[in-house]
Formats: structure tokens, C-alpha cells, sequence
């Protein structure tokens, strides 16, 4: 008999571009954020890529200098569709994604997640069902570091402020039963960074971190 088909998904990928990104890491002067916010994205890219379950990963930044050094990992890269909407500009970049293959399932994944393991991300997307939009939320039990939907009608991200609650509310199916601290830890200040660089960050992260002296 034959096997059932392997579910394989998509990822999103947002990136505001460096230059204005993870302000609360601004204590550490500007070169260092950027540096900061560019290795993080390109970590998170790697190991997204990486995922045994993902086919296609789509990255959606403004940043044009970022967006040649992502292509170069062999990742799609498109510009935002909205300015300053995570949402909005997510739901165009699940559109064009359910364009180029309406087969794969579709992830937001959040581009702050330095730590991330490929594992880790296939182990949380197994466990999301077939028939709702789920999430992961961050460490801290407020946010949300990624949104997986079986298909493009119900793929409704609602990133923000307390986005974990938003998701509840929406009626997400919350992906809570796994043990991905690597998916959860997004890096927003000094201390998500400390908790990062314990879990082990990629190599990007590593360098500028090494070079700062974290
Ligand atoms: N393409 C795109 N990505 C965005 C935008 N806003 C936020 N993001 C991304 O969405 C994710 C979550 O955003 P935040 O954690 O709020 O990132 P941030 O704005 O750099 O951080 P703070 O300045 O600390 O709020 C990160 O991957 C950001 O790069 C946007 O307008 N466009
Ligand atoms: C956008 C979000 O991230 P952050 O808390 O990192 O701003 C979110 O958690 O929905």
C-alpha cells in the first residue's frame, strides 16, 4: 500500500529592513544593531531553509543590499507589499506564495529567531492540524514567533502586541505540546540575546556577537 503523502510547507519570512529594526537593541549603537538584525534574519533564513519539511522559503524585505545576500542562500526574495503592515504585507506574500505552489502549507516565521533549529521547526510544524491556522508563541508567552496554515483562506496572521491573545482569540489552534525553545526564543534586547546565545546561535550571529565582545 502506498504511504500517505509528506505534508510540506512554505515559509514567510519577513524582514524590516536593519537599518530601522530591533530598536531595543539600540543601547548598542547603531552599526551593532544592524549588524544584529541582519545576522538574526540570515540565521533564521538558514536554518528555515534547512527544515526537513520545507520546500520554499520566501522572504519579504525592502532591505535591497539583505535581499542579494539572502538570494545568495538560494531563497526567494520579494518587496514589501504595504508599508509598515506585518500583516498585510504576510497575507500578499501568502498570496504570491499560494501562486507559485498552492501545494505547500503556509508559515509566517518571524526573522529574529537566531538560535533556531531546523529540528525544531519541523518538530512544531508536524504537530499543526489540517484543518485551522495555528501558532507557536515566543518565550515569553506574549508574542508569537510563528503562524502555520493548512492553506491560503485560512491564513490570517495577527503580529503584534500580544499576539499570542490576538491568536487565542481568533480561535488558533496553539502549538504548545512541543519542546522547541529554539522556535520560541525571538531576540528583541539584551537578555533575549543572553538566553539566545545559550541555546547556541547560528553562525552569523555568532561572528558579530564574537566581534561586539557578547
Ligand atoms: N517585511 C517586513 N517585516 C517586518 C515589518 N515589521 C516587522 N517586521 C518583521 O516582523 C518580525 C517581528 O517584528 P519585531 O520583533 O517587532 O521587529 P522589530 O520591529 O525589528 O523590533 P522592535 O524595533 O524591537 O519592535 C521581524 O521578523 C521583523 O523583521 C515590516 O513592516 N515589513
Ligand atoms: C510582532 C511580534 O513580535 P515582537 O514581540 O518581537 O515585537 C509578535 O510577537 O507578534
Amino acid at each position: 500500500m502506498p504511504s500517505a503523502p509528506t505534508v510540506r510547507f512554505a515559509v514567510l519570512v519577513p524582514v524590516k529592513p536593519p537599518a530601522f529594526a530591533k530598536s531595543r537593541l539600540r543601547d548598542l549603537g547603531d552599526d551593532a544593531r544592524r549588524d544584529l538584525a541582519t545576522a538574526f534574519a540570515v540565521d533564521t533564513v538558514t536554518a528555515a531553509a534547512a527544515c526537513p519539511l520545507v520546500d520554499r522559503v520566501l522572504v519579504v524585505t525592502d532591505d535591497h543590499v539583505l535581499a542579494r545576500g539572502l538570494a545568495d542562500l538560494g531563497v526567494d526574495v520579494i518587496p514589501d507589499g504595504t508599508s509598515d503592515d506585518l500583516n498585510g504585507t504576510l497575507a500578499l506574500a501568502a498570496a504570491e506564495m499560494h501562486r507559485r505552489r498552492p501545494d505547500l502549507r503556509l508559515v509566517a516565521l518571524c526573522a529574529d529567531l537566531p538560535a533556531l533549529r531546523p529540528e525544531e521547526l519541523a518538530h512544531a510544524l508536524a504537530a499543526t492540524p489540517a484543518d485551522a491556522m495555528a501558532f507557536v508563541a515566543d518565550a515569553d508567552g506574549i508574542g508569537t514567533t510563528a503562524v502555520v496554515a493548512p492553506s491560503l483562506a485560512l491564513f490570517h496572521p495577527a503580529f503584534g502586541p500580544a499576539s499570542r491573545q490576538r491568536h487565542l482569540d481568533a480561535g488558533a489552534h496553539e502549538v504548545d505540546g512541543v519542546d522547541v525553545p529554539t522556535l520560541r526564543r525571538d531576540v528583541d534586547d539584551r537578555d533575549d540575546l543572553v538566553e539566545a546565545l545559550r541555546l547556541g546561535v547560528g553562525r552569523s550571529t555568532s561572528l558579530v556577537t564574537t566581534v561586539l565582545g557578547l
